[in-house]
């Protein structure tokens, strides 16, 4: 299988970019984007695979329309299906927003039995069709746990090619720092959530820093916390507000976030097949190796930077006692979201 992303070819090949669920509304907000190139860059032509089921089908053609009315200069091609096989075959990259959205008053591990069986379904089809360096996003709830099933039902998919989107939060906590300090977003960085895309992840600013305007004697990087010298709310309040920010939008919009989080999906696979910029890291749900002492094999959020395509954790991060006990704590949620989705899945 050749290999998309060291092409340097200046008429460059499409991309076959793989979308379930793309009949729903994060689908609809994330369609544009790819066929614009935020994904993948403005010089990388696409074609999207678009899955949904059999009830969906029509409002699928619709998009598929809409995508053709769109006139996208890098849109090679739009296949919309609800044949899982026809839709995973040599795609590149594989964007997984099938399953239920969580209402009101539901935790996100609340629409396990019905999401978690769809992940080991289409991890099969994945597994056989798609292409051999296929790189895939679960976006769909529990993020972490249905990526952790994936990856167990699809033991050759490479365990580095499979990682869930907690890029959401990170972004929500760089917006939240940058309102609370009146500062640009872009000049905002190295937050990191650590552990689930679920009410217990932990948001920490502990490394996050602001460049600052440079003026004679000062000009830079300089420390989140110190900036803000509100430890009291950088410990409770900040962090209960990235942790129940999805459930807020849900009872604001009666529907869970869509355009953030197509915008975060964005993100991930923009810096995961691009890189990230020096000196920059990003969060991302991947394959525990057993760093910061977490258990190896959970899909667990960790601070990466990219490069050449491939992520890696960064190492050697300080911990205080405060942020271990909350890592422990989310990572303790994921051992039992996973015991809970293997009964589910019997
Ligand atoms: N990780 C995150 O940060 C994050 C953020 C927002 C939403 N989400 C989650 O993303 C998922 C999608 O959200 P949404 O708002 O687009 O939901 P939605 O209900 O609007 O769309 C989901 C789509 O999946 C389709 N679907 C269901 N079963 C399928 C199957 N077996 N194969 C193919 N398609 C199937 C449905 O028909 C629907 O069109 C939800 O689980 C939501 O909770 C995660
Ligand atoms: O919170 C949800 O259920 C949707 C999504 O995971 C979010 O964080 O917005």
């Amino acid at each position: 299988m050749r290999h998309m992303w060291s092409s340097i070819n200046v008429e460059k090949e499409p991309v076959k970019v793989l979308v379930t669920g793309a009949a729903g509304q994060i689908g609809y907000a994330l369609m544009p984007l790819i066929a614009r190139g935020v994904m993948l860059g403005p010089n990388q032509p696409v074609t999207i695979h678009m899955l949904d089921i059999e009830q969906a089908a029509e409002a699928l053609h619709g998009v598929k329309m809409e995508l053709i009315d769109g006139t996208f200069p890098l849109l090679r091609g739009v296949v919309a299906t609800t044949d899982v096989v026809e839709a995973c075959s040599d795609v590149n990259i594989a964007i997984m927003l099938a399953g239920i959205p969580r209402t009101e008053g539901m935790e996100r591990k609340d629409v396990m039995s019905r999401n978690v069986s769809i992940y080991k379904a289409q991890a099969s089809a994945l597994e056989q069709h798609a292409a051999d360096d296929c790189k895939v996003l679960v976006v769909a709830n529990p993020a972490n746990t249905n990526a952790l099933i994936l990856k167990e039902f699809a033991p050759s998919i490479p365990e580095k090619n499979i990682t869930c989107l907690t890029r959401l939060d990170h972004n929500r906590a760089l917006g939240q720092i940058a309102e609370k300090l009146k500062v640009q977003v872009n000049d905002v960085k190295n937050i990191i959530i650590w552990g689930n895309h679920s009410s217990t992840q932990y948001p920490d600013v502990n490394h996050a820093t602001v460049t600052t305007s440079s003026d004679e004697r000062s000009s830079g990087e300089r420390s989140v916390r110190h900036l803000i010298a509100d430890d009291k709310w950088l410990n409770t309040e900040f962090i209960t507000t990235i942790q129940q920010r999805g459930a807020a939008i849900i009872k604001a919009r009666k529907l869970s976030s869509a355009l953030s989080a197509a915008s975060a999906a964005c993100d991930h696979m923009r810096d995961w097949v691009l890189g990230t910029p020096e000196g920059t890291w990003v969060s991302m749900g991947v394959c525990s190796d057993g760093s910061y002492g977490i258990e190896p094999g959970l899909i667990y959020s960790f601070p990466v930077t990219c490069q050449n395509g491939e992520w890696s954790i960064v190492q050697g991060l300080k911990i205080d006692e405060f942020s271990r006990v909350k890592m422990d704590a989310t990572a303790s949620e994921l051992l039992e979201e996973k015991s809970l989705a293997y009964s589910c899945l019997g």
